[in-house]
Formats: structure tokens, sequence, C-alpha cells
């Protein structure tokens, strides 16, 4: 067997079959269907209020769907609970940093590890003994760039290196699905820029789903992109073929490209 038909036969990372949510009586996610692979960098996109979080809060378990299926490495998940999903490999940041700021970088990642291999409160005292989870929370630091801020508090950092070791904390339980929303928000061009690097390293061989508005960031890292319009995924292809796609183009992307387009357009003469 070739490595692409080995790749072909593996079950999708996360697959989504007629996905539903109603909130009341307003469906909000109306049959949504999308199978990613392994290793696949897929950006959802689409306009305000088109489902993006909320797909992401079914995939990872926060709320159960009305109906339909999630599976998460050719396993059921949906219906499961965050954290049953998580000990079965995804892991998801926010975009509210959900760091401790008054802990320093390696102490942050060393209960992001901790945490994942299921520890509890009572064995903090003999942290400095577990070994293993130091080393791990060493190795991330150096993958995030933080290791010449190892005893900093998290409530100093700057707010992009504070999101990179909220990136850190995601990926300390070796989850190979990872969910981020709007990695890149709140932060200036060149942060931007480094960040989306930064983001590609961590996330080599892991599958990652973002949900993205800047479509500099969509178009830097994603392989493929999925376009979410009234809780339908109306597109899932490469870049250049959505872009390409009149549906789509339609639906959402020509109006945010212009929008966009004429931003940088003001920005220039300014
Ligand atoms: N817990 C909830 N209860 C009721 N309605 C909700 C709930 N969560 C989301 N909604 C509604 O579902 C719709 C989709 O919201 P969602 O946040 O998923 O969209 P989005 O695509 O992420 O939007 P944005 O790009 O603006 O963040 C909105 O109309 C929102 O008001």
């Amino acid at each position: 067997m070739s490595a692409v038909q080995a790749l072909n036969a593996a079950p999708y990372a996360v697959e989504l079959k007629d996905l539903r949510k109603s909130f009341g009586k307003t469906e909000i996610i109306r049959g949504a269907n999308l199978a990613v692979r392994p290793g696949e960098r897929v950006a959802i996109i689409g306009p305000n209020g088109a489902g993006k979080s909320t797909l992401f809060n079914l995939i990872s378990g926060r709320f159960g769907p009305t109906s339909g299926e999630i599976a998460l490495n050719g396993k059921r998940i949906d219906g499961k609970k965050p954290f049953e999903i998580n000990r079965l490999g995804l892991a998801r940041s926010f975009q509210i940093t959900n760091i401790f700021g008054r802990l320093s970088v390696f102490e942050n990642l060393r209960c992001g590890v901790l945490w994942s291999l299921g520890y509890k409160y009572s064995f903090w005292n003999r942290l400095s003994r577990l070994r293993d989870a130091n080393e791990r929370a060493e190795q991330l630091m150096e993958m995030i760039k933080l290791d010449k801020k190892r005893d900093t508090l998290a409530m100093n950092l700057t707010y992009a290196e504070q999101r990179a070791l909220e990136i850190g904390i995601t990926i300390a339980g070796g989850a190979d699905v990872v969910l981020l929303d709007e990695p890149t928000a709140g932060m200036s061009k060149s942060e931007t820029k480094r960040f989306i690097e930064l983001i590609r390293e961590v996330t080599v061989g892991k599958t990652l789903l973002t949900v993205e508005h800047d479509m500099g960031v969509v178009f830097g890292l994603a392989d493929k992109i999925a376009v979410l319009v009234y809780g339908e995924v109306i597109a899932f292809d490469t870049p250049d073929k959505v872009r390409a796609n009149p549906a789509v183009q339609e639906a959402y992307l020509g109006s945010v490209l212009a929008e966009q387009q004429a931003a940088t357009a003001t920005q220039a003469k300014g």
C-alpha cells in the first residue's frame, strides 16, 4: 500500500455527518457535513452568526448536537463530555486567554501537562519530582519559543506571548486534533505573521481546525477551507478552489475580500 493509499484508508480525523443544533426553535447548524483527513489544516470561515463557534462547541463537546454524528479518528464522540473528548485526543483553545496569570510560563505549561495526565491538586506539592512532566513542559516551552521567559509570570507577558503560551497549554497533552478559535485575534500584522509560523511549527503532524476571520491568516495557514453559511458547509476545498468558487463568492468571500482590500488601500494612503 502506498503512503497516499494508507492515508486514504485511515479514518477521518474529524467527521461531521448531517450535524444539526437548535437553540429553542431556531436551528443554527442545519445539516453540516465535513470530513477532515489526518494532518490537514482546515480554516472554517463564514459570515457573522453562521454558526462557526457553535460548530466548535459541538465538536469539543460543550454542546450536544440536536441530531447527526461527530466522529474523531473514526470513533463517535457526539454526546460525550468535553474531558472525555479531550482524553480521546482533541484539544481546544479559546478566544479568551485561558492561562494562570500568577504562575510562570513553565508552571503554566507543567499544569497543562499534569492536567492531561489526570493528576489532582494533591499532587502539586510533589511537582518537582515529576520528571516527565517537567521535561515535557521544557520541550513545550522551546516549541512555543518562550524558553527565555521561563520564570516570567504569565500576566507579565505580551499579549502575543500569552496567546503562544495558551497554544502550548492546549497541545500539552499531545492531542492529535487541535481546535484554535481565532488564534491571531487582537495581534498586530507582524505578530500575526510570526504567530502563523509558530502555529505551523507546533501543529506539524497534527490535524488543525481554526475559526478565522482574517483572510490573510486563512490563506497563509490553511490547506483547506470550509465555508459555513447559515449552518451548512457550502464548500470545502483548497484555498484557490474556494476563492474561485462562485457560490462562495456570492455568499461570503466576494464582499469580505473587497472590504479587506479597501481597508488595506485606506491604510496605504494614510
Ligand atoms: N447558547 C446559545 N443559545 C442561543 N443561541 C445561541 C447560543 N450560541 C449561539 N447562538 C446563536 O447562534 C447563532 C450562531 O452563533 P455563532 O457564535 O456560532 O456564530 P459565528 O459564526 O461563530 O459568529 P461570529 O463570526 O460572529 O463569531 C447566533 O445567532 C447566536 O446568537
